[in-house]
């Protein structure tokens, strides 16, 4: 790994960083069921399989279809719908819905206590609905394993990835009244946990699944279950580790299960030492401005004696003319309990330097003990974490707004002191399009402009862009990245907006031009 990487640090971050607040959303997942509250993580499980469902033979799979088959009978359930309602506000350009699917069934499971299962990201959203054949409870065996069969799965795979999914959550009442003839949820099994108690309730008793031991035309489970003489069930009862294994096997499966053409990035892992919410920019005063967070990860990170430092280069220099380019912290934050026993402490910077000297690079030294005795370099594996102050962020001067059609303006400054002819100024603006799903892009191109909040320096001209977009949208949020052609070279900025994030620009909300 080497910084940046917009696609991999967003997906990073949402996932092991959990900083767009996606995995907060469902609730602990406590141990006992207690008929009444819903399982969120059970709700997004049930989400990922009912998209999976309908493949066959690299037709559909994890697309997100399923959103736009909800009024399907085979689709009956408030789970399905509050799962669409929750994952509007997350779609980005580096995580689809069907990406969204497929990260929930990767936190829930974990949440759960159930095994870590590689997350990789590149599912396209779907344009339209798909095909039916999400498999019912009515259903008989044999079209159970044919549907299985369809969507890649042996009939013995069958067994395993229903015990999967059906360790978490049960039958809602007011959606299946003849299964559930009581009120609320029958669980499936005597926790709310990950965990192999779907099968030693079934095999060991008492077994309160209703897909068992419910009216006979609906016992889908038992005869799924019962299928090849409770073989698999059983081993799944005598050894919880082999229950783990083979649902993150399955279910790693199921999530992967994308149409052709469609291909996945690598998966994403936890990177222990990392830049993140980078941001250079030029100040009111004019002046440049390098925001930085560094982020250490993993599991008994937080030290409250480590002490790390910014440093950096100037643009002139590969060290540093002015002999003062160190910097501590302004503050620092911890979050302890993040998924699989991980935990994040994360040290921000911003310092401020004229727009001659600039940055080229930056590194950092950790002085675990604080003694200065230990202390090691972080510097992107030897080739420091470049700068680029081609192309700046102007944030004085770049807000959410409503002028005319216009949703937004965003103001960057490029470079002027250099020999290197500058075109192609333009901002590509993500929107979270919340009917269809999907993050809408478009590229802006921007004009040679102004900046009046901001006094005049010699080394940058701005260029700025108006967004247009559907002002009656309020509740969305818009995202962008900047890039301007510096010698038939690209230049991108920074991933701005993030989501749900502090630095996203919410539609509808202006912010201050002074
Ligand atoms: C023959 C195949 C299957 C049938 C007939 C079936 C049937 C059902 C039914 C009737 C419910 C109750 C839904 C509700 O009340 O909202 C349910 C819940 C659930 N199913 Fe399945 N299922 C099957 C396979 C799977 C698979 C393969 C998975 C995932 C790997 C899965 C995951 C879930 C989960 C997590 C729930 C609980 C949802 C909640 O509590 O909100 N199911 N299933």
């Amino acid at each position: 790994y080497t910084w940046p990487n917009l696609a991999y640090d967003f997906v990073e971050e949402f996932l092991w960083l959990e900083l767009t607040g996606f995995a907060g959303i469902p609730a602990v997942c406590t141990a006992s069921p207690d008929g009444t509250t819903p399982s969120i993580q059970a709700q997004w499980l049930r989400t990922a399989y009912h998209d999976m469902a309908t493949a066959n033979a690299g037709v559909g799979g994890i697309d997100g279809s399923i959103f736009f088959e909800l009024d399907r009978a085979e689709n009956v359930g408030v789970g399905l719908s509050n799962t669409k309602t929750q994952f509007k506000n997350h779609i980005s350009k580096y995580m689809s819905t069907p990406d969204l699917i497929a990260a929930a069934a990767v936190i829930s499971v974990s949440q759960c206590g159930g095994p870590s299962i590689p997350f990789r990201p590149g599912r396209v959203m779907a344009a339209a609905a798909g095909p039916s054949g999400v498999p019912v409870p009515e259903g008989t065996l044999a079209q159970h394993t044919a549907a299985f069969q369809r969507q890649g799965f042996t009939a013995t795979e069958m067994i395993g990835l229903v015990a999967c999914g059906h360790t978490l959550g049960g039958v809602t009442a007011v959606d299946f009244p003849a299964i559930n003839t009581g009120s609320g949820i029958a669980p499936f099994d005597d926790t709310r946990l990950f965990d192999n108690h779907i099968a030693t309730n079934y095999i060991q008793g008492p077994n309160i699944n209703p897909l068992v031991g419910g009216p006979a035309v609906t016992d889908s489970d038992a005869r799924i279950f019962g299928s090849d003489g409770n073989v698999t069930m059983k081993s799944f009862a005598a050894s919880a580790a082999t229950f783990s294994s083979t649902c993150a096997t399955l279910i790693g499966r199921m999530i992967n299960t994308v149409p052709t053409g469609v291909t996945l990035r690598d998966p994403v892992v936890p990177i222990a030492f990392k830049p993140r919410d980078y941001l250079l920019s030029v100040t009111a005063a004019g002046t440049l401005n390098l925001q930085v967070t560094a982020d250490i990860f993993g599991p008994s990170v937080i030290n409250n004696n480590r002490v790390v430092t910014l440093r950096w280069a100037d643009r002139q220099s590969s060290t540093c003319a002015s002999g003062v380019c160190t910097a501590s912290s302004i503050s620092t934050t911890s979050n302890p309990s993040l998924r699989n026993g991980n935990t994040l402490q994360s040290y921000k910077f911003s310092v401020t330097v004229s727009a001659a000297a600039s940055f080229s690079s930056f590194w950092f030294t950790v002085d675990e003990v604080g003694n200065g005795v230990t202390v090691t370099t972080q510097n992107n594996g030897g080739g420091n974490y470049p700068v680029d102050d081609l192309i700046v962020n102007v944030p004085a001067y770049s807000c959410g707004m409503f002028t005319g059609a216009n949703i937004a303006r965003i103001t960057t400054a490029v470079r002027a002191d250099g020999a290197t002819q500058v075109s192609g100024v333009s901002v590509e603006a993500m929107f979270q399009n919340q009917v269809a799903m999907s993050a809408d892009l478009t590229t802006v191109a921007a004009s040679l402009g102004t900046a009046p909040f901001i006094s005049p320096i010699p080394q940058y001209v701005y260029y700025t862009a108006l967004i247009p977009g559907d002002t009656s949208f309020s509740c969305q949020y818009l995202n962008y990245e900047f890039s301007a052609i510096f010698g038939g070279v690209v230049h991108t900025g920074p991933l701005l907006g993030g989501v749900c994030g502090v630095r996203s620009i919410r539609i509808g909300t202006s912010c201050s031009t002074t």
